[in-house]
């Protein structure tokens, strides 16, 4: 892939893989294993959840397997690259053409219009703008009359729209999502987690979401649950209700949080 994506046919069927990765913080009495021995596989046109409880390692998974932090000890590979071990040059790289990041805080330029902001990380990387991609990508957010309007100008639901489209510019070989709806009303948040399970379902694009909402775990394909930093349990096709009843299963305060 020259240009960052598409997968093309002889691409890897997993998107992102974790192979025995572990994490830990501090030392002494501090210390705290957030990631014990974790393997994860993430298929290449899916939509995955990770819930669990607080603290259980969800976002030190993310931040390990999009090379935003790093492993104490196992592996970590985007499509076929391997991400632990490369350099700082590399890792930035590699995020930039080939993962798309989409936080709590929407993070748009407020000075920026919306096409500007979705445009923005193609421009600094100096990249082509796939008119017709960018096309496909905005007829999905469902914002072409607003593409012209400042971030203020846009409700919450919005600009995370907004913001989703900025990360699936670059057809980028995974979505990372970190409680993309954290912020946002229940409405709002629905328009959001459609238009994932939308870029999932048209346009092949694999994401993968911490959450701790089970009603936005039911638009993934697959759950994965953590809890004291181990995988322990998954679930495949989750409605609301079952992954509600799963999450009490862990027994433990501040689980639905
Ligand atoms: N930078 C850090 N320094 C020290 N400890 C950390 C750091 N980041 C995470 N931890 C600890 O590692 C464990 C896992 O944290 P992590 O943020 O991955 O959990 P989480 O499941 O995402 O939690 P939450 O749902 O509350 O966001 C927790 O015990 C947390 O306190």
């Amino acid at each position: 892939m020259t240009n960052g994506g598409p997968p093309g046919p002889a691409a890897p069927a997993t998107a992102a893989r974790a192979d025995r990765i572990s994490k830990a913080y501090g030392r002494g009495d501090a210390r705290v294993v957030a990631l014990d021995e974790v393997s994860v596989s993430l298929e290449r046109g899916h939509f995955t959840a990770v819930m669990g409880p607080s603290g259980s390692g969800k976002s030190t998974l993310m931040h390990c397997m999009a090379g935003l932090d790093s492993v104490d000890s196992g592996r970590v590979f985007v499509a076929d690259v391997e991400v632990t071990g490369l350099d700082d040059k590399r890792l930035t790289r590699l995020r930039r053409d080939r993962i798309g990041f989409v936080f709590q805080a929407f993070n748009l330029v407020p000075t920026l219009t919306a096409l500007e902001n979705i445009t923005l990380p193609l421009d600094i990387a100096g990249r082509a703008v796939d008119r017709a991609w960018l096309d496909t990508v905005i007829d999905t957010i469902g914002l072409r009359q607003r593409l012209g309007h400042r971030p203020s100008e846009l409700s919450g639901g919005q600009q995370q729209r907004v913001a989703c489209a900025r990360a699936l510019a670059s057809r980028p070989e995974i979505i990372f999502a970190d409680e993309p709806t954290g912020n946002l009303d229940s409405r709002s948040g629905a328009e959001v987690l459609a238009f994932l399970r939308n870029s999932v379902r048209e346009m092949g694009q694999t994401v993968v979401m911490v959450t701790h909402d089970p009603v936005a775990a039911s638009y993934a394909d697959l759950v994965l649950f953590l809890a004291d930093g181990r995988l322990v349990d998954q679930m495949p096709d989750p409605t609301a209700e079952k992954v509600l009843e799963r999450m009490k299963g862990f027994d433990l305060p501040g689980v639905i949080a």
